[in-house]
């Protein structure tokens, strides 16, 4: 056997693979040429520091990137870096793959933002022509190269066409991709993708050259006043996003060499949305819609950072999950979480705020996240029996919480509740009764149970037995009318005292009435089904508990029994299922109408 033969690579086969599976657009040209302008600058200044005795061609540059427009609608971007000698030519820049960019074991290395050796290829998806004019630091005459996309490429030494040290780049419009060159196209690009590089970037016009770079990130500019700096990152941010954030906090992960500030947006966004975050990479902007760069529950923060050790996906624009981005996504969360336990202590205007706008979001996070159940805990405020506070101070000395499922539920029974003594939380809003449920994680020694409304008519206070028993006839007829209803009488005497009557369906009783309302909907078919689970049980009945130190029922009790008198307990029936949000079926719905027009011809025949 021979040795080894070389791959043959097809250019237009790369091409065609970069615009359609690689890049999400052509634009990224712009993008590969600063890049690499930027990166033989930083060789050539490292060249510089590791050799400063040597002759004057080694001494660094300026360190600036030119772009140039040229008359027949092509460009030209040259630098003062570390250029290339003719075999550095061969080697880098007519072999796909090859870089200098990387170490000997080929890792990426730290000064540089390329690391792939294929970015100036992207340059072939907009132009079909690439001449590139260097002169080399390291000595050597100047040298041509031109690569066409058709796979061919030439080199010559032409010592005359550059006397600087550097490299110049020139791309021929094709009439497909001409707009891509346009000046406008172009310097929009650059500024869009290296306006944050430490080297400056000119373009020329005819009114002289036009910066496109900023003096430095946002975050970085240092302001005497941190209210001044506070309002300016706000600015920033409102331009940058549209809207402007209710807050911020500065963002530090030494590790990966990461800076950056992180906006709490004004409004809701919906938990598990992720994404948004602008991420530069050594200052080169690599994307706006970062999505893996903070926790999950970390919804309501958009970043804006600069990293030099992340590293990038090979169409550089994502973030390469490995483990340094696992890491990072760690401390930025933590840092979120001690931003949040700050305001608690600083600040609670502002951590109120927050959560009135993304409550809700907190919520289904504190679901199955501890940090954001101890947030929820201690600051968000729930409707109690004792007014709003947040749930840490409700059960505070308490060794059990009990909830109402529902708002109608706590509406109906709070104000009973509190006269009787018995605190109760509304667990009835969005992930409430979840959170409740989840309570006994901060606190071992608590118990969480839902109310059984059955319980607190039990806790409201009888009439002693003589009075009970003079109430016989009354109690006779409401037990017939209810009975129709579903439902059984009770005389208690309880607080607030302008509540006539309360209608209470024990945890029993509910379940009971699921199915009978289930039977009454059904068809045929089912309703057949359903009637073989049987009578129910008398004990399982809703009550209709009347209040005995509501001046009208001591007045309706002792009302003789008769049409007048049956009237008023439906109509009584009625009020307590309507004041208590309790759903009417067509019975109800038919006692109450019954009961009204009874009510009224009575009140009209009296007259
Ligand atoms: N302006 C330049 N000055 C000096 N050398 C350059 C310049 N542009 C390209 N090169 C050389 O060509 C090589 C290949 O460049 P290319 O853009 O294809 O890949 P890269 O920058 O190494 O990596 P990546 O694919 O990540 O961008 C570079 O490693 C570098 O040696």
């Amino acid at each position: 056997m021979t040795g080894g033969q070389h791959f043959q690579v097809n250019l237009r086969g790369i091409v065609d693979l970069f615009s359609q599976h690689l890049y999400t657009s052509p634009r990224v040209f712009a993008r590969e040429l600063v890049q690499n302008a930027t990166d033989a600058i930083a060789a050539r200044r490292a060249l510089t520091a590791a050799d400063p005795g040597a002759d004057g061609a080694v001494t660094a540059g300026a360190g600036e990137i030119r772009i140039e427009p040229l008359p027949d609608g092509g460009v030209r971007v040259s630098d003062d870096g570390i250029g290339l000698t003719e075999s550095e030519v061969h080697t880098f820049l007519a072999s796909v793959g090859s870089t200098t960019k990387r170490d000997e074991l080929g890792f990426a290395r730290q000064d540089f933002l390329g690391q792939f050796g294929i970015g100036l290829l992207s340059c072939f998806m907009v132009s079909d022509l690439i001449e590139v004019v260097s002169r080399s630091a390291k000595g050597g005459p100047a040298v041509r190269w031109v690569g066409r996309a058709d796979g061919t490429y030439h080199t010559e030494v032409d010592d005359a066409a550059r006397a600087a040290i550097g490299t110049t780049v020139t791309l021929r419009p094709r009439p497909d991709s001409a707009h891509w060159l346009a000046p406008e196209q172009l310097s929009e690009l650059v500024h869009h993708y290296a306006h944050l590089l430490p080297v400056p970037i000119t373009l020329a016009t005819e009114d002289g050259p036009v910066a496109l770079t900023d003096p430095a990130p946002a975050w970085a500019i240092e302001r005497s006043d941190p209210n001044h700096r506070r309002q300016q990152l706000l600015d920033y941010a409102e331009e940058l996003f549209g809207v402007r954030p209710m807050d911020l906090l500065d963002l530090r992960v030494p590790e990966a060499g990461l800076t950056g500030v992180g906006f709490i947006l004004p409004s809701p966004s919906t938990a598990g949305q992720r994404g948004g975050h602008r991420v530069y990479l050594k200052r080169m902007l690599l994307t706006e819609d970062a999505d893996r760069l903070l926790p999950e529950w970390a919804f309501f923060v958009r970043c804006v950072v600069d990293t030099s050790l992340l590293r990038p996906t090979a169409s550089r624009e994502a973030l390469y999950e490995d483990d340094l981005l696992s890491a990072v996504r760690q401390s930025l969360g933590e840092q979120i979480q001690q931003w949040l336990r700050e305001l608690s202590v600083h600040h609670p205007a502002r951590l109120a705020e927050f959560l009135r706008v993304h409550h809700l979001g907190v919520k289904a996070l504190a679901r199955h996240d501890d940090e954001m159940l101890r947030l929820v805990d201690a600051w968000l405020p729930y409707e109690t029996s004792r007014g709003p506070m947040p749930l840490r101070d409700f059960r505070q000395g308490a060794s059990t919480i009990v909830y109402t499922e529902t708002v109608d539920e706590f509406r109906g029974l709070a104000t009973i509740a509190s006269a009787a003594g018995a605190a109760i939380v509304n667990g009835g809003y969005a992930y409430d009764t979840e959170i409740l449920q989840r309570l006994p994680r901060l606190d071992p020694s608590l118990r969480v149970r839902r109310l059984d409304p059955s319980e607190l008519a039990a806790t409201l206070e009888p009439l002693p037995e003589p009075q009970l028993a003079a109430l016989a006839g009354f109690l006779d007829t409401a037990r017939h009318v209810l009975a129709e209803l579903g439902c059984v009488p009770q005389v208690r005497q309880f607080h607030p005292i302008n509540v006539p009557a309360l209608y209470v369906v024990s945890q029993a009783a509910r379940e009971q009435d699921l199915r009978q309302r289930n039977q009454a909907d059904a068809d045929d078919l089912w309703s057949s089904i359903f009637a073989g689970f049987g009578e129910p049980e008398t004990d399982d009945r809703p009550e209709l508990v009347f209040n005995w130190r509501h001046p009208l029922i001591r007045r309706i009790a002792t009302e003789p029994p008769g049409p007048t008198l049956r009237h008023a307990v439906e109509a009584l029936y009625g009020q307590a299922l309507l004041a208590g949000h309790h759903p009417l079926r067509a019975v109800d719905g038919a006692a109450l109408n019954r009961s009204f027009l009874g009510l009224l011809e009575r009140a009209f025949a009296s007259d």
